[in-house]
């Protein structure tokens, strides 16, 4: 399931946890209990799973994949009008680097990176793209607030807990489109920095092109195919809220390759305006001390830019030394 780094062997008994959505959702009050279970052990011994049949046809991916291909395959002049640099920016249209030095170790990629929810923004062209782009988002936005309720469950809350709490029914989500191109159409290294996403979860879905790997023990573990699933990620705000028990996933890209590398990618976070820190339920002052402070999740994405543009790291602003 998960095919080695280039740093070490992986002890075959430890492969990426599997998670099954329709057992999740529509199997039996005993089948969803379990799910919950193996969900929050994920979420707390990986910080990733692969998430399998999802309800989502692949289909309706493919048809995704092959138009944002269309879409980074329109011209430079074509695609200038979606330029931009803002965090919140509604639709963003770059390239990645390394923000450190900008002449070493440099990795491409191109991107679009679209707010979907609570409001659907999106390039008029190519023909189809929108509407394919708007069905594709409502339906990962489906399964990642199902995702939720059942990480809600797992630690110890009521389902609807964590989407009251996080104000999710106007919560923010982004598709971003990571467009990594084929040896043939540009020769210089493909990926992305280490990094850990903002929101609760990362849902990520690749064209069967390898190349993310996560940090697991120390070392950087390849994902590897499984057919018609996601990977999801925990991301910064569901370790913030969950007070450190689930950890926020350090990934990164290297696409070795030579095909071009297309990947949907959906974080899914709170409203803009909700201020987040470790959930009152889980500490308690006493014993359990808030190992983040609080911070509005715009203010928190504002910073991230800036502090990524500098080559530092986020997260740290906000994690407690306790
Ligand atoms: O495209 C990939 O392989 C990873 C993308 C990613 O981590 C991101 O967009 O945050
Ligand atoms: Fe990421």
């Amino acid at each position: 399931m998960v095919s080695n780094g280039e740093q070490t062997s992986m002890d075959l008994q430890d492969s990426i946890p599997i998670i099954d959505y329709f057992l999740l959702t529509l199997g039996t009050v005993d089948d969803r209990s379990k799910v919950v279970h193996d969900l929050g052990k994920a979420c707390q011994d990986w910080g990733c799973f692969m998430l399998v049949n999802h309800g989502i046809p692949e289909t309706v991916i493919h048809e995704m994949i092959n138009a944002s291909n269309d879409f980074f395959n329109m011209t430079k002049e074509e695609k200038v009008e979606f330029a931009a640099n803002g965090v919140l920016d509604p639709i963003r249209c770059s390239t990645g680097f390394n923000p450190v030095d900008k002449h070493k170790d440099s990795l491409w990629r191109e991107y679009l990176r679209l707010i979907v929810h609570p409001e659907f923004h999106c390039p008029h062209k190519p023909p189809g793209f929108s509407e394919l782009a708007s069905d594709y988002v409502k339906r990962t936005r489906t399964v990642a607030m199902e995702l939720v309720k059942g990480v809600s469950e797992s630690l110890g809350f009521e389902e609807l807990y964590m989407n009251e709490e996080l104000n999710l029914d106007s919560g923010f989500q982004l598709l971003a489109i990571n467009y990594y191109p084929s040896l043939v159409e540009f020769d210089t290294p493909r990926g992305l920095m280490p990094h850990t996403d903002h929101g609760l979860l990362t849902l990520l879905y690749e064209n069967g092109v390898p190349g993310l790997e996560v940090l697991r023990n120390g070392k950087w573990v390849g994902m590897s195919d499984v057919p018609n699933a996601f990977l999801v990620l925990n991301s910064d705000h569901l370790e913030i809220f969950s007070n450190g028990k689930y950890k926020s996933k350090l990934h990164r890209t290297v696409v070795k390759d030579e095909r071009k590398r297309i990947t949907l990618v959906n974080p899914n976070g709170p409203s803009l305006d909700t201020v987040v820190g470790p959930s009152s339920r889980l500490v308690d002052g006493g014993n359990c001390l808030p190992g983040y402070l609080p911070m509005k999740y715009s203010e928190y994405l504002e910073m991230q830019t800036k502090l990524t543009m500098a080559g530092k790291h986020a997260f740290d602003i906000v994690r407690l030394h306790i």
